[in-house]
């Protein structure tokens, strides 16, 4: 599908010179099909150190699966994962939090049982030395203001807070990227800021990159560099969010969807 403007590209941005040392994550070819059914379709896919790129798209796009290709909790069909510049495609899905690519899931993934201190601990014994824990959970806690309910069961907290808490856990791992799906469903005005301003901050000054899946498009504005579309499993725009707004092509894909 082609466009006059030049701000919006049809194409992702693939280096095909090889020189791919600004990107953390690429994608060639990259597919995954459920018995007859394409989920991800042939996604050269690029992203920039410390970008933060919103992936957007009509329910059924193939948002969530290709999220699960980067981690590795899906394998692909076919084509290729880059990341830092390493050919990830086969490694294990620890080994890739290993190595820095985290994920956090719609749903907040905590220990629901356990205090807001200790669920800060378990991801810190991966990366920390047992010396640091204390200061480093006190630090995380301060930094995503939870630190007056570090005693506090995790069940216990607004939905705003859990999902602070499961992004504090995430950067416990310290990564270089990072993937969320959808993580201000259902929060309300107030603590969507809050974690706008936090995944700002999260690439701004930590330099992580992250990829956010989202459907509100007031919050796609108020963070994105810039934003993927996705359409029946292919990329289908690239660009500012002014541009991809903008675009009669796009706002025909979301025709009767709510959003
Ligand atoms: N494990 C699976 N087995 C079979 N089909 C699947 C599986 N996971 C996803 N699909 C199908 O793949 C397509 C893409 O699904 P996916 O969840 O990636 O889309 P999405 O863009 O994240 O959608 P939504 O916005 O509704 O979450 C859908 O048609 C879905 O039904």
């Amino acid at each position: 599908m082609g466009t006059s403007d030049p701000t919006v590209r049809t194409t992702p941005a693939v280096d095909e010179t090889g020189d791919e040392s600004s990107q953390i994550l690429q994608t060639r070819g990259l597919c995954k099909a459920f018995g007859g059914l394409t989920a991800t379709d042939d996604v050269d896919f690029g992203l920039e150190k410390g970008e933060l790129r919103c992936l957007i798209g009509p329910n059924g796009a193939g948002k969530s699966t290709f999220l699960n290709l980067v981690t590795g909790q899906l394998e692909p069909t076919a084509g290729k994962i880059y990341y830092d510049g390493h050919d990830i495609t086969e490694m294990p899905s620890h080994e890739r939090v290993g190595r820095g690519i985290s994920m956090k899931f719609q749903v907040p993934s905590i220990y629901e049982g356990l205090s807001v201190a200790q669920n800060v601990r378990i991801p810190l014994q991966q990366v920390a030395d047992g010396d640091e824990f204390e200061s480093r959970i006190r630090e995380i806690l301060d930094r995503f203001d939870l630190l007056a309910e570090r005693q506090t069961v995790a069940s216990a907290l607004s939905h705003g807070q859990q999902q602070r808490l499961e992004i504090g856990m995430a950067m416990a791992l310290e990564p270089k990227l990072m993937l969320l799906d959808e993580p201000v469903a259902g929060l309300s005005v107030e603590e969507t800021a809050e974690i706008a301003e936090l995944l700002r901050e999260i690439a701004e000054d930590d330099g992580v990159a992250l990829v956010v899946i989202e459907h509100d498009i007031d919050f796609v504005e108020s963070i994105a560099d810039r934003v993927t579309v996705l359409d029946q499993g292919s990329i289908f725009r690239e660009g500012s969010i002014e541009a991809v707004k903008a675009d009669p092509e796009v706002k025909r894909i979301y025709l009767g969807e709510e959003r």
